[in-house]
């Protein structure tokens, strides 16, 4: 691999961006990385939890502005679809996944934190789009997701400034779930991808589809979905060992 680090520390599955002299900006190589990477590890059974970080001071400073010197209108649709259809596959991955926002998380590598299920950032950590200085906006998913999560006022806000905020007052609009202090960022994260590793795995895979498919769709069709997968769960060895368990204990 040339532009991410690979860790397997089962249950754990690091993703490491891995350009620390360029903060780690994304080019097309490494989205490629990436998106094989976690082709091989959807079928990796010890892999139950995946978390992107970045190595030294950046989570990642967004797309590889270099780049953009050769994109035409055509070669830009190709840059950002690709970007696209891996913030999907990672938001729609089966196994849960987390960002471990180690510094600078702006543009494009925000938008991969974004497509990730969870997120926990350095308190030094710094999260932006800053697309708007360069006449663009984002272009992996972020104009949708940033949205949904954060609501209307605040993406445009964030979008059309192109300020930098400082992860307490991400966590304060719910852009992260969590800050943490930076020596114990890498614990606290674990702990996290551990507490998930133990959690019923095709529930998990349940409540992804269920929320993430729910938000695209009327309510009444998200309701359905939710009662369709609840029923699926029904079919699972770990509700059937779980609900034994908790009802022997009981009734003794
Ligand atoms: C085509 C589809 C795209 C879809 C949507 C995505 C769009 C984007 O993500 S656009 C990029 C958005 N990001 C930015 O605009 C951030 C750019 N970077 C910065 O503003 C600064 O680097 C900083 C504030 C994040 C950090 O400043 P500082 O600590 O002073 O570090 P340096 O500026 O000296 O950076 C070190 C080194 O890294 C290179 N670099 C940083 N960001 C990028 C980047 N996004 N692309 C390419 N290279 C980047 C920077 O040029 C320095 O390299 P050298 O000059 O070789 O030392």
């Amino acid at each position: 691999m040339e532009t991410i680090i690979v860790k397997e520390e089962a249950p754990i599955g690091w993703i490491i961006l891995n350009r620390p002299d360029k903060l780690n900006a994304i080019n097309l190589k490494m989205i490629d990385e990436i998106w094989n990477i976690l082709r091989q590890m959807e079928n990796n059974e010890k892999i139950k939890v995946i978390i992107f970080t970045g190595n030294g001071k950046a989570f990642s400073a967004g797309a590889d502005i270099s780049q953009f010197k050769e994109l035409d209108p055509v070669k830009a649709w190709d840059f950002a679809t690709k970007g696209r259809k891996l913030t999907d596959y990672i938001e729609n991955y089966p196994k849960p996944t987390v960002a471990m926002i180690n510094g600078y998380a702006l543009g494009g590598g925000l938008e991969i934190a974004l497509s990730c299920d969870i997120r926990i950032a350095s308190r030094n950590a710094e999260l932006g789009f800053p697309e708007i200085n360069l006449g663009i906006y984002p272009g992996f998913g972020g104009t949708q997701r940033l949205v949904r999560l954060v609501g209307k006022g605040r993406a445009l806000e964030l979008i059309m400034l192109g300020d930098r905020i400082k992860a307490d007052d991400a966590e304060k609009i719910g852009l992260v779930n969590r800050v943490v202090e930076p020596l114990s960022l890498e614990k606290e994260t674990k702990d996290l991808a551990f507490k998930l590793a133990d959690k019923p795995q095709v529930a998990l895979r349940l409540i992804k589809t269920v929320v993430n498919h729910g938000m695209d769709v009327p309510i009444s069709v998200g309701l359905t979905m939710e009662s369709l997968g609840w029923s699926i769960a029904f079919a699972t060895e770990d509700e059937k060992k779980r609900v034994e368990e908790f009802l022997s204990k009981r009734s003794k």
